[in-house]
């Protein structure tokens, strides 16, 4: 993705500084004060100057100077503050609106990112916006102010000197604008590597023992060098345009400096002017280096944070879920209907065809269990539920109405989902449990500890509920892991339980209380259950097999392993035809 250069990025880039325009303002004001305070020095050398020569008192004009000088160093500093509290405010807002943005993204658009690419966004080019929006916005303006007014103020003292040093400076300007577009390339391409080489190091950090355990180190760390070094030689690119733009202000002064010097001292020489004009006019080219640095400073600066800008922007052209307000009248009763009409989807554009017109009919309460070989399609059909993705075509209908016209919040509120993997997050267990319903009280935790066999894992942990259960929950079993996930549904108090694979790592003992769990939830909500292992299911008031995206039987597990072959065979693999098991 690349966003391109255009008003809109001039846009974001001021809408990131527009809520400190205030302080920007004021703090810009105060730097703008003390450049004019820098540029009134030359007139009152020149008075001194004059005066010298003609014999007149200078004790005040001498004090007038120093005050000059005090009060330009103070009101500079007052500035400063205030340009830097406005730069830190300004990254406060970046990193704000992009966490809001990047929580409200559409399931399928984070999939495709990198999710350390995403991370170095958020805490990485933003930082870039830092001086940006303030100093580099204010020194543009500031730099002008000054340049302009000291300009003008040369060109009344002398046109002809004015004419060689604008003309020496106009060197300056086409390296400058020659320059800053490469600086802003070199610099989106050093923030990209960044973002690639966080993006290599996040997925060896999620996968780290499968890197150790397959020996993969020296490669990962030989990619991860490859990928630094690649922002390292974007980044000396960025500085060797960086230099040159700045270097040519030395240059161009110091070249001005002295053909004003020629020139101006044959003019005097003339009497064309006056020793005084000359002084003051170099004493002006000395200090226009200060304001002309500033602007091509400032305008490198803004080409980097204009790079930074286009990779915001890139997310916020990542498509978002439409916002949820938990607006939708949720009716009290318990269960929901399900009905699943002709439902296609595929996940890509050039992807196969996933679910193949697939039509079920839910009831409001009972188990119903998804069976099927790998890749069937069922995860997909949960994954629909929950509005990760939008169906091609077809309808899915809960409680009669069509999915997308719920309202999201109150949809996904209806339902406690566990993922295949059962994912838990970093935090204690207690954060995981109550993750779906922070307001849970300690009794309904400990009751659904107990349904779920966990309470005695909770008695071993040194800190009980408060255990951290480490990064994704690697401190735990996968047993115990998946207890948690459903335990964590539970809590939520759902009216629909999605439950993906939850018994594939449970010993027979554990699964056997897990089953009873879910048959007694099922008497009070929705429940459906994804399961290889058919001793899961074998209970189920309705089983559907699904195969290679379309429903091919459905019936309970007596009447299918009379009438499904598919099912048949899965049963007699799994050694439980003509067995019924508890
Ligand atoms: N995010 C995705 N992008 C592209 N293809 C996907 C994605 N997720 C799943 N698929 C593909 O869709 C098909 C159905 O996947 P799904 O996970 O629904 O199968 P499943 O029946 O749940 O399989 P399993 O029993 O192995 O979990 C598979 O071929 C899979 O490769």
């Amino acid at each position: 993705m690349r966003t391109p250069i255009d008003r809109s990025t001039w846009r974001m880039l001021l809408g990131y500084a527009r809520p400190q325009r205030r302080t920007i303002l004021f703090g810009g004001a105060l730097l703008l004060l003390s450049g004019l305070a820098a540029a009134a020095q030359p007139l009152a050398a020149k008075e001194l100057v004059d005066r010298l020569g003609s014999g007149e008192g200078i004790t005040g004009l001498l004090v007038l100077l120093v005050g000059l000088a005090l009060a330009g160093a103070a009101i500079a500093m007052a500035g400063d503050y205030l340009l830097e509290r406005a730069a830190e405010s300004v990254v406060l807002i970046a990193r704000k609106r992009l966490a809001g943005r990047l929580l409200s993204l559409r399931v399928p658009e984070v999939q495709r990112a990198e999710p350390g690419d995403l991370l170095s966004r958020f805490t990485s080019d933003t930082t870039l916006l830092r001086e940006v929006c303030t100093h580099a916005l204010v020194a543009m303006v500031t730099g002008s102010a000054t340049t302009v007014v000291m300009v003008v103020m040369m060109g009344v003292m002398d046109l002809v000197l004015l004419g060689i040093t604008l003309a020496v400076l106009a060197v300056v300007g086409v390296l400058a604008l020659a320059g800053m577009p490469m600086i802003e390339k070199a610099s989106h391409a050093a923030q990209s590597a960044v973002g690639e080489t966080g993006a290599r190091l996040e997925r060896v950090l999620g996968a780290f023992r499968t890197v150790k355990a397959a020996g993969a180190e020296a490669r990962e760390v030989a990619a991860i060098e490859r990928g630094a070094e690649n922002s390292w030689r974007a980044g000396v690119r960025s500085a060797r345009w960086e230099s040159l733009v700045h270097g040519s202000n030395s240059l161009a002064v110091q070249a001005s400096f002295l053909a004003v010097l020629g020139i101006g001292g044959a003019r005097v020489a003339t009497g064309a002017i006056p020793l005084s004009t000359l002084v003051a006019f170099l004493l002006f080219l000395f200090y226009l280096h200060e304001p002309i640095g500033q602007l091509l400073h400032a305008g490198s600066r803004l080409q980097i944070g204009l790079a930074a800008v286009r990779r915001l922007g890139d997310v916020d052209q990542m498509q978002a879920e439409p916002v949820g307000t938990g607006g939708t009248e949720i009716p009290g009763q318990q269960g929901v209907r399900l009905l699943f009409s002709d439902v296609r989807f595929r996940y890509g554009p050039d992807l196969p065809q996933v679910l193949r017109g697939v039509s079920i009919d839910v009831p409001a309460l009972g188990m119903t269990a998804f069976v099927g070989p790998s890749g069937a399609g069922k995860s997909t059909l949960f994954a629909l539920i929950e509005r990760f993705h939008e169906p091609d075509s077809g309808r899915i209908q809960l409680d009669g109405r069509d999915l997308a016209d719920w309202d999201l919040t109150s949809l996904r509120g209806q339902i406690g989902y566990v993922e295949q993997d059962a994912p838990l997050l970093s935090g204690s267990l207690r954060d995981n449990l109550v993750y779906g319903r922070p307001d849970a009280a300690d009794e309904e935790i400990r009751d659904v500890l107990a349904q779920t066999r966990l309470d005695s894992l909770v008695e071993r942990l040194p800190d009980g509920l408060d255990t951290s259960v480490g990064h994704r929950g690697n401190f735990l079993s996968g047993g115990e892991r998946q207890r948690v996930a459903l335990a964590r549904a539970l809590i939520r108090r759902p009216r629909l339980l999605l439950l993906d694979e939850i018994t594939s790592q449970l010993d027979a003992a554990n699964e056997m209380a897990i089953r009873d769990v879910v048959t007694t939830a099922a008497r009070t909500m929705t429940v459906l259950v994804v399961a290889h292992r058919l001793s899961t299911v074998t209970q189920s008031d309705r089983i559907v097999v699904l195969d290679n995206g379309i429903v091919r039987a459905t019936g309970t597990h007596d009447e299918l392993v009379v009438n499904d072959p598919l099912y048949a065979e899965f049963a007699a693999t799994q050694l439980l035809t003509g067995e019924r098991r508890r």
